[in-house]
């Protein structure tokens, strides 16, 4: 009777065997089912028993997917156990991926092999410190965290004390510290299950901020600024004073003026990681939470935001009458079903930016070509506490440029000059000096950016061709640019005679009057 309503359809298999076998399989049956029992019960008593001793014998941290931890931990199992001889390892090729724990900077020497080592998924023992350690890494259960990928960690140590734990982690910590010298982590917008979130890093080697040409005084005030600003007591010094503590900055200026290279070498300098969003194809929601889920201290680019396409929701006009989607600046309107099409809305933006889930203590750097066409309330103090012109090249900067592109220190690990820049066969530090100053003289103020003129010397390779040659390649820059710039005039001109011109387009005026550069529309508005 309890057999048939442990495996219905007993009573049939019985009669059967008892018809063809002359045998009773009752006993046979209670018996197998009592030892799968007795068997499952041992094994859960046994896991229980595991688990109480483990709990009792051992202390364990747990360190999340999405934390910088987690990657600094597996960068020090990397070298210091799978490296070392693990027998089973997970194996990633680290320059095609770009995941920040796979790079090293032997990395960037072509002749090592691109492929680097870490923990695979499970149980791993290993020693630190003179003591057994446990590793263990699984699925993380928490999907909104772990939007970016990756597993979650646990380490667990002999003893009920967890000062061996905390010690780990600072030596990884240090250890990766140690390894990322000289680099800078970039997260840029990434996807997970169809949700957008922050990339793994990208390692860049950190830019010297000297190599970033600004007026002395404009960059020594801004760095002066994010250092106090970064300062250990800023934050608590904020709070007493119920100031939100955040810092945003403007660079403006024209394409190609250095602006996204200050936010990479400010990054460096300030050894913060970098969070850059540019192209926004993102919905508010998605901005909120990609705000939301950045760490206390940090750089946060938005690259172009001109170009960011914010919309004004649901205006209304003087009738009274709702205007959808009014555009004040960025590309025009997208048709249902673009992916831009319901890109982000300025109070989306300003929300993200500093709303009541946006985190504390970042640096918000936006950058623009157009800065008069940026929303007033998108640039107000509070958003933006400082607005720095990038401009086109001036005299120093040209003769710092070129003395650094061909000055002769290490390019090699010999400390010479890499081979493709002595096409001149070499010069002495005067003889370099000297040809800069006369290579910036022939440049004209206000005439073309620092990136053209790298640009330029890149091309050229020759100090003394460069110089040579300058004065032309100025001129047809400018012709080049005065070409380019009537075509798009004429381009608007026709648009405006057939009506399809946008409403309200940038005006660049005030920045046409800064260069010698014309603006298209500048133009425009002159004819
Ligand atoms: N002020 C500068 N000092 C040194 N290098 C510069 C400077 N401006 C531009 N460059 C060089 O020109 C290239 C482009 O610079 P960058 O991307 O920083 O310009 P940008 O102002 O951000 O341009 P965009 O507005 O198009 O984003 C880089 O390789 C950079 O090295």
């Amino acid at each position: 009777m309890i057999l048939e309503t442990i495996i219905p359809g007993f009573s049939i298999l019985r009669q059967i065997f008892l018809n063809w076998f002359r045998f009773d399989i009752t006993s046979l049956v209670a018996k197998a089912i009592f030892a799968a029992i007795v068997a499952s019960a041992g094994q859960s008593i046994v896991e229980g028993i595991k688990e109480l001793l483990f709990k009792f014998c051992f202390s364990s941290v747990t360190v999340p997917v999405a934390d910088r931890l987690n990657r600094e931990v597996l960068t020090w199992m990397s070298v210091h156990v799978v490296e070392k001889g693990s027998r089973h390892f997970a194996a990633k090729s680290s320059k095609r991926h770009g995941k920040s724990y796979h790079y090293q900077p032997s990395d960037f020497d072509e002749r090592t092999p691109s492929v680097r080592y870490l923990p695979t998924i499970g149980a791993q023992w290993f020693w630190h410190r003179g003591r057994p350690f446990l590793f263990r890494q699984y699925e993380s259960t928490d999907k909104l965290r772990n939007a970016g990928g990756g597993f979650e960690i646990k380490i667990s140590c002999l003893g009920r004390n967890p000062e061996p734990l905390k010690r780990f982690l600072e030596d990884c910590k240090i250890f990766d510290d140690k390894i990322n010298e000289g680099l800078t982590m970039v997260h840029t917008k990434g996807h997970h299950y169809n949700a957008d979130c922050w990339s793994e890093p990208i390692l860049k080697s950190s830019r010297p901020l000297d190599t970033v040409d600004l007026d002395v005084e404009t960059k020594q005030d801004l760095v002066n600024d994010i250092t106090e600003y970064l300062h250990p007591s800023a934050r608590r010094s904020y709070g007493r004073r119920g100031i939100p503590y955040r810092r945003g900055y403007l660079f403006y200026g024209p394409p190609g003026t250095g602006k996204t290279s200050m936010c990479l070498a400010l990054a460096g300098h300030f050894k913060l990681e970098l969070y850059t969003l540019s192209g926004y194809g993102v919905r508010d929601d998605a901005l909120a939470k990609l705000f939301a889920t950045l760490p206390p201290k940090c750089i946060v680019l938005l690259e172009d935001i001109d170009s960011a396409g914010v919309t004004r929701e649901h205006m209304i006009d003087e009738d009274g009458e709702k205007t959808k989607n009014q555009t004040r600046n960025g590309p025009p309107e997208q048709p249902p079903g673009h992916p831009n099409a319901q890109g982000i809305t300025l109070s989306g933006l300003l929300n993200a930016i500093d709303g009541t889930t946006s985190q504390e203590g970042r640096v918000l750097i936006m950058t623009s070509n157009t800065p008069e066409t940026l929303e007033p309330a998108l640039v107000r103090p509070g958003r933006i506490d400082k607005q720095v012109f990038f401009g086109p090249i001036s005299k120093q900067s040209a003769e710092n440029l070129f003395v650094r592109i061909f000055s002769n220190t290490g390019d090699t690990d010999t400390g010479e000059c890499s081979p493709i820049w002595l096409a001149d066969g070499g010069l002495d530090r005067q003889e370099l000096k000297d040809l800069a100053t006369l290579f910036a003289e022939k440049i004209p103020v206000g005439t073309v950016t620092p990136a053209e003129v790298q640009g330029f010397l890149i091309n050229n390779r020759k100090p003394r061709d460069s110089v040579a040659k300058v004065e032309s390649w100025v001129q047809s820059t400018i012709e080049a640019r005065r070409k380019r710039a009537l075509e798009i005039m004429e381009a608007k001109k026709s648009e405006r005679v057939n009506g399809s011109a946008p409403p309200v387009g940038p005006d660049l005026r005030s920045l046409s009057s800064q260069f010698a550069f014309p603006s298209p529309m500048y133009l425009l508005e002159q004819t």
